[in-house]
């Protein structure tokens, strides 16, 4: 088992990090890329275990996939197989996209209940609901989930939530249902709007994307196409607040700064100084003060950010409220930062974080990616050495988490048990 070490943190970050792409984009455009049977050529493509298990899945379904240097060249040409083993299912959450992008293309799929991280409930009924609106009929025996259709049609879809995963599903098996898909109170992360570009350059039809009412129009078929994962959000925030916790002065560049509104006007809030470009932001910090944050869907505060704004307003003058609304158990940072020295107190979805001084390093254990983020974030922040274990959650979406930070002068190292 692999830790990170973090040495006498308190070292203030300064330099510059280029962002790669994202996670959370290229994970359904993977997923995406099995809809024609070509050769589709994927950049910026992040060195994850996320991105290397959807490539598992995608090569035990028969495509051949080559990746270098942040490119993949998928070709799945040769998908032979629509049944996906619960083993491979079950190690995330985005092996789900693979339902809509089977019955997209094959109208049938077998797939089980995915994994993920330990965040909540995280019920796939909305993904079901969208695919039995376009006329798939479903069936769960014994946990293998049977999907199949004569035709797709496209339909009316009303999410009682704007899932994430559940509209880009939707969108992966409408663009070649037969007839328009009118997908409303849709999510509108800019994940899904990097998913319909994709898509669109294939040759769907593809109108509102980003907005909450998405219209789909079917096509015949789509074609392999070379596509650029937009930049990371998530990764670029959680440098951004590396930068705050460590009094530093760091400059992400590679980013598109409107992903980023929720975050970067809360940092205003808290006293940072913030400088945007055309795709970059920079941050000072000195002193921090207190806020409240309510996660919600985009464009409000990611839930994906919350555990590392968590750690930094562990540090800040004064009392923070931090309201999560989108998952009923993503607080499980709160026991390692008390292990730190922070104080919070966790009243249902909310926590109430009372600022302390000074962070103590200590041994944690990152319980879920964004808290062992956020766990990392707090080391940097403390007096004394701090040892993270469990960094396998880290590693399914930091890329080169430890590398990054070293460039910009931070004492952290991966160590083996
Ligand atoms: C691979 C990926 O892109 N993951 C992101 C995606 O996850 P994911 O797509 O799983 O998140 P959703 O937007 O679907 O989930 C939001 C809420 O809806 C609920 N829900 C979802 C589907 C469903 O069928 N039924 C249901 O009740 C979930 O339990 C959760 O409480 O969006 C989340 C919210 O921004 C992010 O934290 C994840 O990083
Ligand atoms: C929760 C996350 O990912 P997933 O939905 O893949 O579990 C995340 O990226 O923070």
């Amino acid at each position: 088992m692999e830790k990170f070490i973090v040495n006498e943190g308190k070292v203030q970050l300064n330099g510059h990090i280029r962002i790669g792409g994202a996670k959370n984009a290229a994970l359904p455009i993977m997923a995406a890329s099995i809809l024609c049977a070509g050769t589709s050529v994927i950049h910026d493509v992040p060195n994850l275990s996320d991105i290397m298990l959807m490539k598992r899945i995608l090569e035990y379904l028969g495509a051949e996939i080559i990746y270098q240097n942040n490119t993949l060249f998928i070709d799945a040409k040769g998908i032979n197989k629509t049944d996906i083993p619960e083993n491979l299912m079950r190690e995330m959450r985005a092996s789900i996209f693979l339902m809509g992008a089977l019955m997209g293309r094959f109208r049938t799929a077998s797939i089980f209940y995915p994994g993920g991280c330990a965040i909540g409930h995280r019920p796939i009924d909305l993904h079901i609901k969208a695919l039995e609106r376009l006329g798939a009929f479903v069936d769960e025996n014994h946990g293998v989930i049977t999907l199949s259709a004569s035709h797709l049609v496209g339909e009316k879809i009303v999410f009682d939530f704007p899932s994430v995963g559940a509209t880009e599903n939707a969108i992966l098996a409408a663009v070649l249902a037969e007839g328009r898909t009118i997908i409303h109170n849709a999510a509108r992360e800019p994940e899904i709007v990097d998913l319909t570009n994709f898509l669109i350059k294939m040759g769907a039809e593809i109108h509102g994307a980003g907005n909450d009412t998405i219209y789909i129009d079917g096509v015949k078929r789509l074609n392999p196409v070379e596509y650029t994962i937009m930049p990371d959000r998530i990764q670029a925030g959680t440098f951004l607040l590396a930068g705050a916790i460590t009094n530093g002065n760091v400059v992400i560049e590679n980013i598109t700064v409107e992903h980023l509104f929720a975050l970067i006007d809360k940092l205003a809030e808290l006293g940072a100084r913030i400088s945007l470009g055309n795709d970059f932001i920079r941050i000072k910090a000195e002193k921090i003060c207190g806020i409240d944050i309510k996660t919600l869907p985009f464009p409000g505060f990611p839930t994906d950010l919350q555990a590392p704004m968590m750690a930094l307003l562990c540090k800040a003058e004064g009392t923070s409220v931090i309201t999560e609304t989108i998952f009923e158990n993503r607080f499980r940072h709160v026991d390692q930062l008390a292990r730190m020295g922070a104080k919070i107190l966790v009243e249902g979805r909310s926590a109430v974080v009372r600022g302390v001084n000074t962070l103590k390093g200590a041994t944690v254990e990152a319980m879920d990616l964004r808290a062992g983020g956020a766990l990392v974030l707090a080391a940097l922040g403390a007096e004394g050495t701090s040892t993270i274990e469990n960094i396998k959650h880290i590693d399914r979406g930091y890329e080169n988490f430890e590398i990054n930070l070293q460039s910009l002068g931070a004492l952290i190292i991966r160590a083996k048990d």
